[in-house]
């Protein structure tokens, strides 16, 4: 498998996918340059809209397909904004900014600020594939009381990193990846795929 579509719009994922994927020698190309549209997210686990993703832009491209569905999930929120990560502050259109705005306001005098980021990648072969790679990763944090740092993208000028004193906006490409939830799941699923 050398060609694979990447099933997403998000370009700050498409970024941090092309710094780890590039390297490997494995071509890739956005759902978006094939015109394919965004896939339905309907369900309510990280998992089933991944695999909607990957099967969506796998079927009409005829190519495997990788797909990320993420979010951030803050303890005093119950969870939220979860698997409604991007569309927290509504999807017409989407806003990291307006996201980001809500965010602050919704912790506004709370006092545990615990996060993670969840990452699940899955990678369908084909379309119907009974048998999609697929890998995870989790990134604890706090949310921060304002914004910082030009970096990154979505949550990441709010998300703050206590060991490193800094935020996650404030990270090279490098330093994300080597810690980031997606960076976790993308080496489990390079190591299932026996890449790297
Ligand atoms: O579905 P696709 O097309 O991939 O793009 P999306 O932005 O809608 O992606 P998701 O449905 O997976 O929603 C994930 C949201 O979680 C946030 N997020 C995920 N990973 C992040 C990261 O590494 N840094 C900052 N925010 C992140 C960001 O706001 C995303 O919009
Ligand atoms: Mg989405």
């Amino acid at each position: 498998m050398n060609k694979l579509v990447i099933a997403s719009n998000n370009a700050g994922k498409l970024r941090e996918f092309s710094h780890m994927l590039q390297p490997l020698g494995i071509e890739v190309v956005t759902q978006s340059q094939l015109g394919i549209t965004e896939a339905e997210e309907p369900h309510v686990t990280f998992i089933e809209n991944a695999l909607a993703k990957a099967r969506h832009a796998s079927r009409l491209s005829g190519l495997p397909a990788l797909a990320d569905d993420s979010g951030i999930c803050v303890e005093a929120l119950g969870g939220a904004p979860g698997v409604y990560s991007a569309r927290y502050a509504g999807d017409n259109p989407k806003s990291d900014g307006r996201n980001n705005e809500k965010l602050l306001r919704d912790m506004q005098g709370v006092t545990d600020r615990r996060a993670h980021y969840y990452c699940v990648l899955v990678l369908v072969r084909h379309a119907d594939d009974p048998q999609p790679v697929i890998a995870e990763g989790e990134w604890h944090g706090e949310i921060a009381h304002e914004e910082r740092g030009e970096g990154g993208f979505g949550y990441d000028p709010m998300f703050w990193l206590p060991q490193l004193n800094k935020m996650s906006s404030e990270l090279t490409h490098e330093e994300k990846h080597a810690i980031s939830h997606r960076g976790q799941a993308m080496k489990v699923l390079l190591q299932h795929l026996k890449v790297a």
